[in-house]
């Protein structure tokens, strides 16, 4: 490509004496452009004049065979500088407003004089040059300028208050210039250069200072001037042979009132404090009319937000690894079931997060908001009335790293007429920090009592519920909640009192504190992992399910499953009312790992359970060392069909096993059925994964029961 020239071009360049200015008058001069070299000759706080610096400018680029005049105007008298170029070249068409002083005070010591001085020459200077030279660039239909700002003024810097306003001022000046000047094709944008330079050279450590060459950043300003470049009202900032482009973003914001005859308090704004000023999402408003859209589409959502549909809310949740074990304890993940630890411990190996962890974010911006309350029109919904009705969470593309920042935004999407209650289908999108979306989560808030408002009684948003297939579940697997299993589960964020508080319990018409409907998916979701994708989370997609009935927490959860390809059908029911609680409810996997046998019942059938007392008795007598290594007295149930089919102790600190109760009381009594045993002994069913699914029971001293795994874990053709 032909190199970038300015042939014929007229260039002003104020302050070309020395440092950039007079890197500037070079590069263009070499490139075939006629140079004004501009310079007052004085000192850097303003003081004195003198001519030799421009002629020393002008004299180096005629020695180069380029073509140049000098100027010692004061850029306040910009129209005479100006003047020297029509006057010398008949012409200008490049205006570099580089001139400036400093007169560096704190604060409180600057004075009226410091101040007008600086700005004079900075922002009424390029203000003087700019105002003489823009009638003829729109007579000539072309123009380029420059204004010279510096992170003194984007960021502040200490003794520069004269200084760094003046420079800001000059980005104001450019962003008006730049839209005046576009349809006469006239140019203005900002350099925000840090060089090696008089203003600088005992500001700047020397090491970075040798680095700052004017020379690296003079291209930059060069290609902004020159006619194939379109760039137009940006500030680029250069140094060291680097640019980019600065920019003032805008935070998404919030909302401060609900609805348009709401007032604001100034608790509503320390309230949504961290989203005022969070610019994770932040934008670039292109234009004031930009802006003002901006303004103009919150207050729709302001006034959509009425009826309680379609206003957009946000929220930002933080979370580190300790929140997302906290959660994983609070829907039953423990150190005792296999494959658990990387839920509980940040320094394991596979360390990972339950994905509907990620529902709590969704959780967070829904608590914040009041859109809930207000949902149905002419009332007023408390939270003792809110039940969670469904949820469905989908991980979209990569699962986010496990400790950060997410944000997400919420919407009710639909409130729909249930008679009995209110269902409000609230949609919430959750975003990483780099504005990709990571969770789409709907939950469907069931308002008891809420009902019968006139709504729609079906409708489109919410995501279907699946029956269950028609036959015996592929794998079942049950666990007991805590009586404190809510008491935990809320510290991951869901505070409602209905599952603590007696009394709030109570007004809702339940004789106690509920668990929490995301606690009871949280354990079935944990026990589809860990049957049909081997705990491996990567391989969730999604999960729907309805909850249809409360759940006490201290009830064992039993969760019958069904394989469809790679759609798990799901029922949880409480085993000791024999309740269902979850329905219609399925996860979805990207792929099947580790699933259980469809029946677990193949070739079992000709096993004895007195088969398996002497293959006990075997080995222990093949191994008493191992078998007194182990200790402790095991009474062994085992069951056929169901029922006690024979009874053993093993009395393995003595390498003795016999049949029938010990003398004294066991220290841990073990009940498995003789298939399951059988798995046992074939090591085809881990004691611990045999112990998680009731296969085995244990009660007593669990960690001695593990011991005895080895023992058992043989060939069991045997048998
Ligand atoms: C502000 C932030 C909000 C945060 C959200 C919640 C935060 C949490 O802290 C709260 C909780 O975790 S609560 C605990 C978990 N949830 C539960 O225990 C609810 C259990 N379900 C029930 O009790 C009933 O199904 C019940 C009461 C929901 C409905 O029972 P009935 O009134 O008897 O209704 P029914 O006659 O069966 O059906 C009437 C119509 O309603 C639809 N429906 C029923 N259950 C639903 C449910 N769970 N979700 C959505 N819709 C449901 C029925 O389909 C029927 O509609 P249609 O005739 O059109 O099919």
């Amino acid at each position: 490509m032909a190199d970038l020239r300015f042939d014929g071009r007229v260039v002003v360049v104020t302050g070309a004496g020395a440092g950039l200015g007079k890197a500037y008058a070079l590069l263009f001069a070499s490139r075939g452009a006629k140079v004004v070299v501009n310079d007052l000759g004085g000192g850097r706080h303003g003081d004195g004049s003198s001519s030799k610096a421009a002629d020393a400018v002008v004299d180096e680029i005629k020695r180069n065979g380029g073509t140049a005049v000098a100027d010692y105007n004061s850029v306040v008298d910009g129209e005479k500088i100006i003047k020297t170029a029509l006057d010398n070249f008949g012409r200008v068409d490049i205006l570099i407003n580089n001139a400036g002083i400093l007169r560096d005070k704190s604060f409180a010591k600057i004075t009226d004089q410091d101040w007008d001085l600086v700005h004079s020459v900075h922002l009424k200077g390029s203000f003087k040059t700019t105002q003489a030279a823009f009638p003829v660039f729109k007579k000539q239909n072309y123009g380029r300028i420059i204004m010279t700002a510096s992170n003194s003024g984007l960021y502040g810097n200490f003794g520069q208050a004269n200084y760094s306003s003046a420079k800001l001022g000059l980005v104001g000046l450019a962003n008006t210039v730049a839209i005046e000047g576009r349809k006469n094709n006239i140019f203005c944008n900002v350099i925000v250069p840090t060089a090696a330079s008089r203003l600088t050279e005992d500001i700047l450590p020397p090491d970075l200072y040798a680095e700052l060459k004017p020379e690296l950043i003079a291209p930059v300003v060069a290609y902004l001037c020159h006619e194939s470049c379109q760039e137009n009202g940006s500030i680029i900032e250069s140094a060291a042979g680097w640019a980019g482009r600065c920019t003032i973003v805008r935070a998404n914001g919030s909302l401060l009132r609900r609805r348009p005859e709401d007032d604001v308090s100034i608790e509503n704004v320390r309230d949504n404090w961290s989203i005022i000023r969070d610019i994770s999402n932040a934008q670039r408003l292109e234009s004031i009319q930009d802006a003002t859209g901006a303004l103009m589409s919150s207050l729709d959502g302001l006034r959509s937000g009425t009826d309680g549909v379609g206003g957009e809310e946000s929220d930002v949740f933080q979370f580190c690894n300790k929140d997302t074990i906290l959660y994983a304890l609070g829907v039953g993940a423990s150190v005792t079931a296999e494959n658990e630890l990387k839920y509980l411990y940040e320094n394991s190996e596979d360390f990972s997060v339950l994905p509907t962890y990620y529902i709590m974010p969704a959780m967070q911006v829904m608590f914040t908001s009041s859109a809930v309350s207000r949902a149905v029109p002419g009332k007023e919904i408390g939270l003792e009335q809110v039940l969670h009705g469904e949820h469905y969470i989908e991980m979209v593309g990569e699962v986010p790293p496990q400790d950060g920042k997410l944000v997400s935004k919420f919407r009710i999407s639909e409130v729909l007429d249930k008679g009995s209650g209110a269902a409000i289908v609230c949609d919430i999108d959750t975003f990483d920090q780099n504005g990709n979306l990571v969770a789409r989560n709907q939950c469907v808030t069931f308002a008891v009592g809420a009902g019968k408002f006139g709504g729609p009684r079906t409708g489109t948003k919410a995501v279907p519920c699946q029956p269950k297939p028609s036959r015996n579940p592929d794998a079942t697997l049950s666990q007991k909640t805590s009586v404190d299993q809510a008491a935990l589960y809320r510290l991951s964020g869901d505070v409602n009192p209905l599952h603590i508080d007696p009394n709030m319990a109570l007004m809702a018409g339940h004789k106690t504190p509920i668990l929490h409907g995301l606690c009871s998916l949280g354990f079935s979701v944990r026990l589809v992992l860990s049957a049909f994708a081997g705990h491996d989370t990567s391989l969730f997609k999604a999960v729907k399910a309805r909850f249809v009935k409360p759940v006490i927490p201290g009830e064992t959860l039993k969760v019958d499953m069904w394989r469809e390809g790679n759609r798990i059908f799901f029922e949880t029911s409480v085993v000791e009312s024999n309740q269902v609680v979850i329905a219609g409810a399925y996860v979805d996997l990207k792929s099947v790992k580790a699933a259980l046998p469809s029946s677990p019942k193949s070739n079992m059938s000709n096993l004895k359970s007195d088969a398996i007392f002497e293959f006990i008795v075997d080995q222990v007598k093949q191994d008493p060392g191992k078998a007194k290594a182990i200790g402790g007295v095991f009474l062994y149930n085992i069951t056929k069909d169901g029922k006690q089919a024979k009874q053993w102790t093993m009395d393995l600190k003595n390498a003795k096993v016999f049949e029938g109760k010990p003398d004294g009381k066991p220290n841990t009594t073990l009940t498995v059925s003789d298939e399951d045993f059988l798995l046992l002994a074939e090591g085809k069913l881990n004691p611990q994964q045999a112990f998680m699914k009731g296969k085995l029971k244990v009660t007593g001293n669990i960690m001695l029961a593990q011991k005895l795994a080895p023992l058992l874990k043989t060939n069991a053709a045997k048998l």
